[in-house]
């Protein structure tokens, strides 16, 4: 039998209609979500990113700023600018597109970021906030994943989660956030042993290591929920994930497809974190 397809474009569309029409209200009680995006450098990739946060903004009604910077910049000057963004008021989410110019140290710049502004919910203190289980923004990666899992109708509670890859910004905070949810989880990174054997346990198997199509069905349990977040350009000009997804689609009880599964999620999960931000700065 073939795989429910959980289609992550249709769903991040919902989510986007739904904070349009609570900033619709917003506004008019003069709240006004305000997301400023900072990109340095010309790397295309992120150029497309940006753009798209920047129309997904417009779309939901947001203020919207988008603070292109040359490839040159020192990382004094994005930190100042970082710091105009903390203290202006209508911005109430900053993000710096990932990844910066090698010159520049990400992990200063991201703890520069004032964290109620955190919409990445990148921050030591919003990572903090995460595995203690305190109100925090989250990542929006890892956060467009739970979402994914439950409006697939899956409930993570007593699960075995498997999670491969142990990025800071997808595979741990994703991990603890299945734990909040009360799954079992297993991390597997580079080093695990006998992981296809580890994998093929999982009722939910999550996949973020960026190696096109490196996950076939033999790590999959049949009916387990595949969660996709690779998204590599082939050589072909095609995009493909992290699982075979051709491969697996018979074995899975449902699974993510790219593109048009995780990815869309991201963005739409940035605006839910502005929105946030903004109405804890109102109050409401
Ligand atoms: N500061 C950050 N930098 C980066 C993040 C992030 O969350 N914060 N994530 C990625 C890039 N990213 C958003 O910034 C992102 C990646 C992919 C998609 C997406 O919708 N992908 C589509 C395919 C798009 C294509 O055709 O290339 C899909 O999977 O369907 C959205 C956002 C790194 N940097």
């Amino acid at each position: 039998m073939s795989a429910k397809v959980i289609e992550g474009k249709r769903i991040a569309q919902e989510i986007r209609e739904e904070i349009r029409q609570e900033t619709e209200r917003l506004k008019e009680r003069g709240i006004v979500p305000g997301l400023a995006v900072v990109l340095v450098g010309g790397d295309p990739a992120s150029a497309v990113y940006v753009g798209n946060k920047e129309k997904t903004c417009k779309e939901m009604g947001f203020h919207s700023e988008v603070h292109r910077l040359p490839e040159e910049t020192t990382q004094e000057q994005l930190l100042a600018v970082v710091a105009d963004l903390n203290r202006n008021d209508a911005v109430h989410g900053i993000l710096v597109q990932l990844p910066l110019p090698k010159h520049i140290a990400e992990k200063a710049v991201i703890d520069a970021i004032a964290v109620e502004k955190d919409v990445d919910g990148f921050s030591p203190q919003s990572t903090g906030n995460l595995v203690i289980g305190d109100e925090s923004l989250l990542p929006c990666t890892p956060a467009g994943i739970i979402e994914l899992i439950r409006r697939a109708g899956v409930d993570p509670a007593g699960k075995h989660a498997v999670v491969i890859g142990r990025s800071n910004i997808v595979g741990k905070p994703v991990a603890m956030l299945l734990l909040r949810e009360n799954a079992t989880v297993t991390i597997c990174h580079s080093r695990t042993e006998n992981m296809e054997a580890i994998a093929s346990q999982a009722d939910i198997l999550v996949v973020a290591i960026g190696k096109p199509k490196a996950i076939g069905r033999r790590y999959v349990k049949p009916g387990a929920i595949v969660i996709d977040v690779g998204v590599n350009r082939l050589e072909s000009g095609k995009l493909a994930g992290d699982v075979d997804y051709d491969e697996c689609l018979d074995v899975a009880g449902a699974i993510t497809p790219v593109p048009g599964g995780v990815g869309p999620m991201t963005i739409a999960m940035l605006m839910q974190n502005t929105l946030k931000a903004a109405k804890r700065k109102a109050g409401v």
